[in-house]
């Protein structure tokens, strides 16, 4: 497990390229055959990949999680971002294809990762935040996911939003799940941007070929900084912090929160004249 410690505001601004991705940046969740999991202490996030060939990989609590089993305090959110899987939940196994989503309550004992072919793996990006009440397990598509679009063709930020883990859609107890797909010929996610002190955000960038990376920015509106991200590395955005990021080729990208609400309009815009 993967300890990220909370950095202020403060101490940001003095860090270094090295110093910001310790802190900021995730490079490895997709390990064939393993699971990576980092544990934020940002809302106390745990982001994790869970990439199985031929054997289920089960998910185990360990000391950081501080409980006997990974789900006796917390809920859990998997997208699957690979090839066709299975995640079997309590004895009962749920297919996952490619962009599908799982929601597992808080009080499940077992759950376990499984791909239908371990020549085209299924890579099972989840998140888990602490919980208090069990919310009914839900599979939620694409489909079923809500549909916001957004932006506009001259300011190159098209992009298609659904909202998975959602009030509307999923309940929960405070995580909230979707994923962004970026429009071809648009470059930018969440721009006009924004900071949220209510609740952490998390990204996983992804859909991107091996050359292409994403600038993504962060920082306080008036002490921005930027990380260099490449496919399947995931950043870690603090209540303070914008979330923003311009892509040298195509990408989209899950996005996650929690917090003190699940009230995704609860956003506070920074104007374009004010970012620094
Ligand atoms: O493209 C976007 O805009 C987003 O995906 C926004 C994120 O979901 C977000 O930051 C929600 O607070
Ligand atoms: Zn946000």
């Amino acid at each position: 497990m993967d300890i990220r410690q909370v950095s202020s505001p403060t101490e940001t601004r003095g860090f270094d390229t090295r110093q910001l991705r310790e802190a900021y940046l995730i490079e490895t969740l997709f390990r064939p055959g393993e699971i990576c999991m980092t544990y934020s202490h940002l809302d106390r996030t745990v982001i994790g990949g869970a990439t199985p060939l031929s054997e289920a990989l089960p998910l185990v609590a360990n000391k950081q999680i501080g409980s006997p089993r990974f789900l006796d305090r917390r809920e859990l959110g998997i997208f699957n971002i690979g090839g066709s899987g299975r995640i079997v939940v309590d004895g009962t196994e749920h297919e996952l294809k490619r962009t599908d989503a799982l929601y597992v309550p808080m009080g499940t004992a077992e759950v376990a990762f499984i791909s239908d072919d371990a020549a085209d793996p299924a890579r099972f990006y989840f998140i888990s935040t602490p919980a208090h009440a069990a919310h009914p397990l839900k599979k939620i598509t694409a489909e079923d996911a809500n549909l916001i679009n957004l932006g506009t063709q001259s300011d190159a930020n098209v992009r298609q939003l659904r909202q998975y883990i959602h009030p509307d859609v999923c309940t929960s107890c405070q995580l909230v799940m979707g994923m962004t797909l970026i429009a071809d010929g648009s470059v930018w996610n969440t721009m006009p941007c924004h900071t949220h002190d209510r609740r952490t955000e998390a990204y996983l960038y992804f859909d991107m070929a091996a050359d292409t990376r994403v600038i993504h920015l962060m920082g306080e509106p008036q002490e921005t900084r930027h990380l260099i991200v490449a496919n399947e590395q995931a950043i870690l955005s603090p209540g303070w912090s914008i979330h923003s990021g311009t892509g040298t080729g195509r990408y989209g990208f899950i996005w996650s929160m929690a917090g003190d609400n699940q009230d995704f309009n609860d956003m506070d815009f920074v104007k374009m004249q004010d970012l620094k």
